[in-house]
């Protein structure tokens, strides 16, 4: 039987201290802990299987910072889905989803935007969200955006997301035969009879 491999190139993107990297760690490692400042891009990978499908996610983290902001486009850069990350609580937080919304939509009208509102436990705990879902909403048409609400602490969503990006980017790409958002050179068939044996998801 043959499957396709193919590499997605994922982003994220949002306000300092959103939880960009507690996301990644969690999706990659299943830990939530002390992280520190990114500073530039942070790269990791993961593998996910789509049908008969292997996607490989390489995942760039990088810096909210303002002063890292311009580096940013060197990263966002033949990306294929950018996760624009804001923090549920923090309305300040939430002007720098449109800022980059915005910016992707000129820079690499191909990218699939997903709008991503993080700590949502602490939504759960009884703060109050600091931008109304209309609002949200509203955002997410104009950009034709993803919404997600996830909680790193507590891992709520977070698989569900990349695993929805992988499906969405397959389902787009015609499992990576259409060359308009894939790139064809880093899609192969193999014969999974000569291939390892991998572990479900990675
Ligand atoms: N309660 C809660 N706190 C979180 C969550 N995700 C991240 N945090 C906290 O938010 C802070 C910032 O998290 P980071 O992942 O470093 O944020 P970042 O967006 O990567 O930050 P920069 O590298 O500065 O851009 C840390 O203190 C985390 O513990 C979450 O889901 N729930």
């Amino acid at each position: 039987m043959t499957k396709t491999k193919i590499d997605l190139k994922v982003v994220l993107l949002g306000y300092a201290s959103v939880g960009k990297t507690c996301i990644v760690t969690r999706y990659t490692s299943g830990q939530f802990g002390d992280t520190h400042t990114t500073i530039g891009g942070a790269f990791s990978s993961k593998r996910v299987v789509v049908g008969e499908t292997e996607v490989l996610l390489g995942i760039w983290d990088t810096a909210g910072t303002e002063r890292y902001q311009a580096v940013n486009v060197s990263y966002y850069r033949r990306a294929n889905a950018a996760i624009v990350c804001y923090d549920l609580t923090n309305r300040e937080s939430w002007e720098k989803v449109t800022f980059w919304a915005e910016e992707l939509t000129q820079n690499e009208p191909e990218i699939e935007i997903y709008i991503v509102g993080t700590k949502l436990d602490l939504i759960q705990q009884g703060d109050i969200k600091a931008v109304p879902e209309e609002e949200v909403k509203q955002t997410a048409r104009r950009y034709k955006a993803h919404i997600f609400e996830t909680s790193s602490r507590t891992g709520e969503n977070v698989s569900l997301l990349f695993q929805t990006i992988a499906e969405d980017f397959c389902k787009r790409t015609n499992n990576g035969t259409n060359p308009v958002n894939s790139n064809p050179s880093n899609v192969v068939n193999v014969n999974t009879q000569t291939q390892k044996k991998k572990g479900g998801c990675c």
